[in-house]
């Protein structure tokens, strides 16, 4: 056990989780398993047909192209016909961990909804159910017992109140909506609906509230609710010093920062890249606190809390080479200080709040999920330039919300029109100047994720350039007649942007930029106390094996890596490579080298570093300094109002 849950020592945060040893930054700090302790892990509830019940894996997982793993089948229960699962083992397991009870209550529903009703009751709902469908007390108070509930607090919110935190489930809302959950969960259950059961089940749904997580899939985004009762112990910051990655049914703590032995760990329950008001209220409206972080007290914007992180130096080994200047030039002064740019950031947040909430695109990856329409990200992308055009002393703020979200989804909104070069720039902007600084550990998730994204889209936008420099050599033709397929004419201005793109595409060597792109990516698999387990047949098998610890610390990869690996093994299949590869593996080979990740910054040699900066960094900048043109192109820019 590498933490301790000593008694509260401060009565305003209650107990906390303390590393029992020191831990790297990557480090995995603790392992917690949803399958043997008391705990609950489940898919949402409209992902039920799409999510096995049991391990927890979506054909979503198998979706792309790019993988050769099998795609995964799943089957409904044949008792209840709402929860499916991939695998006879997996329904095998359900069924003795909680389905043999569950299936009945899914069967009352059934028959009191019809035919063409939602059948599935809400996640909140399921997860209170399997709680009180527990074989014993016993059971039901190791993993609820001694939870937080702050019932009182959710009693006195205003109706209507709607959290929206992203550690919540979609469905949580008012006291009232509370109470109709929990007389849905005992009629279903077949329970006397009597004040004693019900205030019973009240605090159990304030316990969710308090104490669950949503897991986090590779790329389809908030799949389900997890709750286990030793991980509900970790308190919050807004500058944390660890994360939780999910991996099937398994909960995985990991180090942000070097954390000392007998220090607090604390994660963030809130998406980070938020302002201090909507943090603040976030956190109230759910966990019933404020936050007095550092960053909260001092009111620190993302590029004056990313130089709270010690992680700077980690950073001249990844697309961030130059984090340390980026940040001196946003903090020297403070940006957030400056007369123009508090003004700028009121009147935008003001903007945004009136805003319907926009759909947020859950992967960030090259998929067509919902990341918004062409005329919402107009209308976010002009309300944002007050902010863009803020502050001529200091360069472009990219990094400040909501310009990293709406970057995003524009990525999603040109690769589903395989505008790749489009998708290219405003990928190689939040890779080199954005995400480092909302993520300033370069493994951290959100990082790895944009690098594979980068590689991908660098691949798919390199073929047309082929084609365009073939074409034109002949033809004299523009990069609009090259290969991809178009669903819309563009602008003379996107295509005046594309082809710089592609003119600079032109100039790099891709495989070897995608080659390590994605050693970049699995580096972050191979630095922590995991070491990354052989490809396992289907993504269900690996689930199966994860039965105890020493299983646990083989399959916890980064949900990227075998994808990452596909791809690799397809670009060093490529003729003619062999001096590059040398170059590469010298770059990036760890052994021998001391310190987390890639080694230490004086182990390596000047010649690696120019290799990267001239190889892989200055061109992905170049390329990211046409992301503006290209927004302002599609999106109007300052031009609409
Ligand atoms: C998931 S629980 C964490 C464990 C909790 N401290 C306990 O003793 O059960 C969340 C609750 O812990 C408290 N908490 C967490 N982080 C805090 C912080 N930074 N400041 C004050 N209270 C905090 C709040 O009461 C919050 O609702």
């Amino acid at each position: 056990m590498n933490y301790t849950i000593p008694s509260p020592t401060s009565p305003a945060r209650g107990r906390g989780l303390l590393a029992a040893r020191a831990v790297r930054p990557g480090d995995i700090i603790a392992v917690f398993d949803g399958a043997g302790t008391p705990a609950i892990a489940i898919p949402d509830s409209n992902h039920l047909a799409h999510t096995c019940s049991y391990c927890l894996a979506t054909p979503a997982d198998n979706n792309d192209t790019t993988t050769t793993t099998p795609p995964v089948k799943l089957r409904a229960c044949t008792g209840c016909r709402v929860v499916a699962y991939c695998s006879p083992a997996c329904q095998k397991r359900d069924w003795q961990l909680v389905h043999k009870l569950e299936c009945k209550v899914f069967q009352r529903v059934r028959a009191s909804t019809s035919a063409s009703g939602h059948v599935a009751l809400p996640t909140p709902v399921r997860a209170l159910v399997q709680i009180l469908l527990l074989r014993s007390d016993a059971d039901r108070n190791a993993l609820v017992g001694k939870l937080e509930s702050h019932v009182d607090d959710f009693r006195r919110l205003p109706p209507g109140n709607v959290n929206d935190s992203n550690r919540s489930s979609a469905e949580a809302v008012s006291w009232q909506d509370m109470e109709l959950q929990a007389m849905a969960a005992l009629h279903y259950l077949g329970r006397a609906v009597g004040e004693r059961e019900k205030n019973e089940a009240l605090e159990v749904l304030c316990k969710l509230q308090v104490n669950s997580f949503n897991r986090l899939d590779a790329d389809i985004g908030q799949t389900g609710l997890f709750l286990h009762p030793q991980l509900a112990m970790v308190n919050h910051s807004c500058l944390p010093s660890a994360y939780v990655q999910f991996s099937g049914r398994v909960a995985v703590l990991r180090a942000y920062q070097a954390i000392n032995e007998g220090d607090e760990v604390e994660i963030s329950y809130i998406d980070q890249a938020l302002p201090l008001s909507q943090r603040q209220a976030s956190l109230k409206a759910r966990y019933h606190f404020t936050c007095a972080c550092p960053r909260c007290a001092e009111d620190l914007d993302v590029y004056q809390a990313c130089q709270r992180y010690p992680h700077l130096q980690l950073n001249d080994l990844s697309l961030a080479t130059d984090l340390s200047e980026l940040i001196r030039q946003q903090t020297s002064p403070p940006l957030s200080k400056t007369k123009d740019f508090s003004k700028a950031i009121a009147q935008v947040q003001a903007s945004f709040t009136s805003l319907p909430t926009p759909p947020r695109s859950s992967s960030g990856a090259t998929t067509t999920a919902d990341a918004g329409s062409t005329e919402d990200l107009r209308r976010r992308w002009s309300l944002c330039q007050p902010l863009l055009l803020a502050d001529t002393t200091h360069s472009t703020p990219f990094a400040i919300h909501p310009v990293p979200e709406i970057l995003t989804d524009a990525v999603i909104h040109f690769s589903s029109r395989a505008n790749y070069a489009a998708g290219l720039a405003l990928s190689s902007l939040l890779a080199t100047q954005v995400e480092p600084v909302r993520n300033p550990f370069p493994e951290s998730p959100g990082r790895v994720k944009g690098l594979l994204t980068l590689a991908k889209l660098l691949a798919n936008a390199a073929a047309p350039a082929a084609a365009a420099a073939a074409a034109e050599e002949e033809w004299s033709s523009s990069p609009s007649a090259s290969a991809s397929p178009r669903q819309k004419p563009q602008s003379k201005a996107l295509q005046a942007a594309e082809k710089a793109i592609l003119a600079v595409l032109r100039t790099m060597d891709v495989p070897t930029t995608c080659e390590v792109l994605l050693l970049l990516v699995l580096r972050s698999a191979s630095s922590s106390t995991a070491s990354p387990s052989p490809r396992p047949a289907t993504s269900s098998d690996a689930q199966h094996q994860n039965n105890n610890n020493h299983h646990h610390h083989r399959m916890l990869i980064q949900p990227y890596h075998h994808e990452a690996q596909d791809i690799l093994q397809d670009i060093r299949a490529l003729p003619g490579r062999h001096a590059e590869q040398d170059l590469v593996r010298k770059l990036l080979d760890q052994r021998g080298r001391p310190g987390p990740g890639l080694g230490s910054s004086s182990s390596r040699t000047q010649e690696e570093k120019l290799f990267l900066e001239m190889v892989i960094v200055k061109p992905l900048r170049e390329i990211a300094g046409l992301a503006r043109s290209v927004m302002d192109a599609e999106f109007g820019g300052a031009a609409v109002q």
